[in-house]
């Protein structure tokens, strides 16, 4: 994994506000605390795309979390429009259809990260969705398929750091959602890590939303999260 120059680059905030104007009120609060935003969904539907433009036109790395999964003709087009939006960092789901189109979809400068098993799954949750192996199994295979096929990262739960560095080797970046500071409410994520136990399982990014979104000093909670990954 290349050492990141800056350790607030190994926190992903996840914006997941309810419009343009909460998120630009989060980023200044959080101020130099933050070098990396995520947008999701829920900003992404309510303007988030332009203000994620603008975001990276002033300096921020920014994180498109679309989770695109469809055929590979729509997949490599809607990454070639991704990429006109100055991203560092894109999700699609690791089938290998979608992996191989976005892979040929993207521009210089952004990176693919394949999510795996979404940290809410648990065995019983993939089992009743139809897939016949564990989560560990899956996010194995699935890390197994994006490294043969040249995907920068893999996002997975910090637990199964170990097992998806053994297969995507020193290079490949692994994000880790599901990251909880000690004592804060897991909510419905499942495969939780703290940040310093995920630094320790060798991840190279973070991602965390409400226990920074929700905090009454979210700069602080941004603070003390980068700490903890610089002394794990
Ligand atoms: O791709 C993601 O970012 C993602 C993948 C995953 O497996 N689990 C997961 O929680 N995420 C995202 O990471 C963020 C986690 O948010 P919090 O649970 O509030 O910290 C959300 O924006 C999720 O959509």
């Amino acid at each position: 994994m290349p050492e990141s120059a800056d350790p607030r680059d190994r926190l992903i905030v996840a914006l997941d506000l309810p419009d343009v104007a909460a998120a630009e009120r989060l980023v200044a609060r959080i101020g130099d605390a933050a070098t990396v935003y995520k947008i999701g969904y829920r900003l992404a539907y309510a303007g988030g795309l332009d203000f994620a433009a603008r975001l990276a036109k002033s300096g921020k790395k920014t994180f498109l979390d679309l989770k695109l999964h469809d055929i590979g003709n729509t997949v490599e087009e809607g990454v070639r429009s991704a990429s006109a939006l100055g991203a560092t960092f894109l999700t699609v789901h690791a089938y290998p259809q979608t992996m191989r189109a976005a892979l040929r979809g993207r521009g210089s400068g952004l990176k693919i990260l394949a999510v795996t098993v979404l940290t809410s799954y648990d065995d019983a949750d993939a089992a009743e969705a139809g897939y016949a192996l564990p989560v560990a199994e899956l996010v194995a295979r699935r890390a197994e398929q994006a490294a043969a096929i040249g995907i920068d990262g893999i996002v997975c739960a910090a637990a199964e750091a170990g097992a998806v560095r053994e297969r995507i080797g020193p290079a490949g970046l692994i994000v880790t959602p599901g990251i909880r500071p000690a004592g804060a409410e897991a909510g419905d994520q499942k495969r939780v890590m703290t940040p310093g136990q995920a630094r320790a399982a060798g991840i190279d990014h973070v991602v965390v939303g409400r226990p920074i979104t929700g905090a009454d000093d979210p700069r602080a909670v941004a603070q003390g999260i980068v700490a903890e990954m610089e002394d794990a």
